[in-house]
């Protein structure tokens, strides 16, 4: 697959913990068969405060270009199939109901600080921008596609939701790097998506995030996160 991680500190020390693949090692989990809530339990069992994820994402955007860098900070939901709440109601799982507010589901703090290191860094990124996760594993038909891009929505993935929402729900701080890989389906001039372009792309520019990810971790090591976490 597209090589995603998401890296994570554990109890604010440095080094993090390690990747955790969220395909899996030998990618054997499709983006619907995923255990997202496996996934951000471990994580918040380790004691982990924060998550870095990365994700290949379609462009639905002109100025989104496959290659491009955006620091999501809004999600649009067309998934179907998936679990999206700790709060099931199944035994052994937390009680009760949890209506979590959404108005701002990824780390704003977080995302500052990955911003200000891609400057630091000379990196055109996008600053903001929305995803649209989609369920998959298909790709969106170029009906779709031209819907998605006149929602307005910057960049189209299969993972985000529910990762960051139980992300929110687990109280961790949660930033998203997508980086661009293709156009999805929606402009006849380009070349529609298919995996061999996402992984073309993905792998001409994952150094970029490497390099984001190495200098982003120690600067949240730094940051005194009492305050914001206590507020999650
Ligand atoms: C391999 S193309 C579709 C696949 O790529 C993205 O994966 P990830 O978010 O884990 O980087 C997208 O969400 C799809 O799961
Ligand atoms: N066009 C696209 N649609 C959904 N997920 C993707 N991952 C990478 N490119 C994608």
């Amino acid at each position: 697959g597209s090589g995603v991680f998401l890296i994570v500190l554990r109890n604010l020390s440095y080094p993090p913990s390690t990747p955790r693949l969220r395909h899996g090692r030998r990618h054997q989990f499709n983006p619907t068969n995923v255990n997202y809530r496996a996934n951000i339990w471990a994580l918040k069992s380790e004691g982990c405060t924060h998550v870095l994820a990365t994700s290949a994402c379609g462009g639905l955007q002109e100025h989104t270009h496959p290659g491009d860098i955006v620091l999501v900070d809004q999600f649009i939901d067309q998934t179907r199939h998936r679990i999206e709440t700790f709060y099931d109601g199944q035994p052994g799982h937390p009680d009760g109901v949890f209506h979590i507010p959404m108005a701002e589901p990824f780390c704003e703090h977080t995302r500052a600080i990955v911003n200000s290191v891609c400057k630091g860094l000379g990196m055109h990124i996008h600053p903001k921008g929305t995803v649209l996760t989609i369920e998959g594993p298909r790709f969106s038909s170029r009906a779709e596609s031209r819907l998605w891009h006149a929602w307005g929505c910057d960049v189209i993935n299969m993972s985000t939701v529910p990762e960051v929402v139980l992300a929110k729900e687990a109280g961790l701080c949660y930033a998203l790097i997508a980086m661009v890989t293709d156009y999805d389906s929606w402009r006849e001039d380009q070349e529609h998506v298919s995996v061999e372009k996402v992984l073309k792309t993905f792998k001409e520019n994952a150094h970029k995030a490497e390099l984001i990810i190495r200098e982003v971790i120690p600067k949240l090591a730094q940051k005194d996160w009492t305050e914001i976490l206590r507020q999650k």
